[in-house]
């Protein structure tokens, strides 16, 4: 549980990267709940880049929100690398963070007064870390962006400004990096590039993703799906293909609409 002082020992198997243990996340004030996540257990090697998918409601940002330590489940168990998403307050989690998760939001989230360097050395500076402009410029370097280090986040294409906020989530090196509809705001080609870069961190780096999208093609990119629905885990697919999840998200978008006319029956 969250809330727990002890350290626990590691529970996961080797090589794990993210452990979910029977997690909900109940909104709302009792007689007014909505269950968003109603027992979602799941275990993601290290390395492995999966994509989470489902109809809108379906628990993604939520499941991804927990599972980064940014919400708190309202009952189960996060691991991340190992350790255990404690609950000895809002500082312990947010240190928790800092040091083992990076974060890529639809709409980038970089500060608008900082420039593409300040930006992306900001996560190390927070977290008290040395700040290793070498290695920022390497990781810039890396996305393509070395030329634009003194550039503001309005002088960037969205897509360039998506590219700066993976560069400050891969700055930390992060057990696992979540993203919440990394490419929703982009063009194809942006979007072709920046779920390029996802790919690459996990082929050369051995880097850990966990991606939402609605975007079947988005989805192809990754090593497996997720399928959510009504807050719960329906479905797992492994090198999915773009055609194969969009067949799937057809017939889960049926599926669900028929539970829930015979819920309402
Ligand atoms: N802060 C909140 N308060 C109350 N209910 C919430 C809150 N956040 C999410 N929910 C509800 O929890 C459920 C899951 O929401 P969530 O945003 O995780 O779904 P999603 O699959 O990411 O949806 P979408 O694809 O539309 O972004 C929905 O019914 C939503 O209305």
């Amino acid at each position: 549980m969250f809330g727990r002082r002890e350290p626990r020992p590691a529970q996961q198997a080797p090589g794990e990267a993210l452990r979910l243990e029977n997690v909900r996340r109940v909104y709302g004030a009792e007689g007014n709940q909505v269950v968003a996540l109603d027992g979602v257990s799941l275990s993601l090697p290290v390395g492995s880049f999966t994509a989470v998918m489902g109809p809108s409601g379906s628990g993604k940002s939520t499941l991804l929100q927990c599972a980064a330590g940014l919400d708190r489940p309202s009952g189960g168990r996060v691991f991340v690398d190992g350790a255990e998403l404690t609950g000895d307050g809002e500082a312990a989690l947010t240190r928790f963070r800092r040091q083992r998760i990076g974060f890529v939001f639809q709409q980038f989230n970089l500060l608008p007064t900082l420039n593409v360097m300040q930006n992306v050395v900001l996560p190390l500076k927070l977290a008290g870390r040395r700040v290793d402009k070498a290695r920022a410029r390497a990781v810039l370097e890396r996305v393509g962006l070395g030329a634009r280090l003194g550039h503001l986040p309005s002088e960037l294409s969205g897509g360039q400004q998506q590219r700066v906020a993976i560069a400050r989530a891969l700055v930390t090196e992060p057990r696992v990096l979540f993203a919440d509809e990394p490419t929703g705001a982009l063009d194809t080609r942006s979007a072709r590039d920046v779920l390029g870069l996802l790919q690459e961190s996990v082929r050369m780096f051995g880097q850990t993703v966990v991606m939402v999208t609605h975007d079947p093609v988005a989805a192809a990119h990754a090593n497996a799906v997720l399928y959510l629905a009504d807050g719960r885990i329906v479905g797992h697919q492994t090198a999915p293909t773009a055609e194969a999840v969009a067949e799937r998200m057809t017939h889960l978008a049926d599926e669900v609409e028929r539970q829930r006319t015979m819920a309402g029956a």
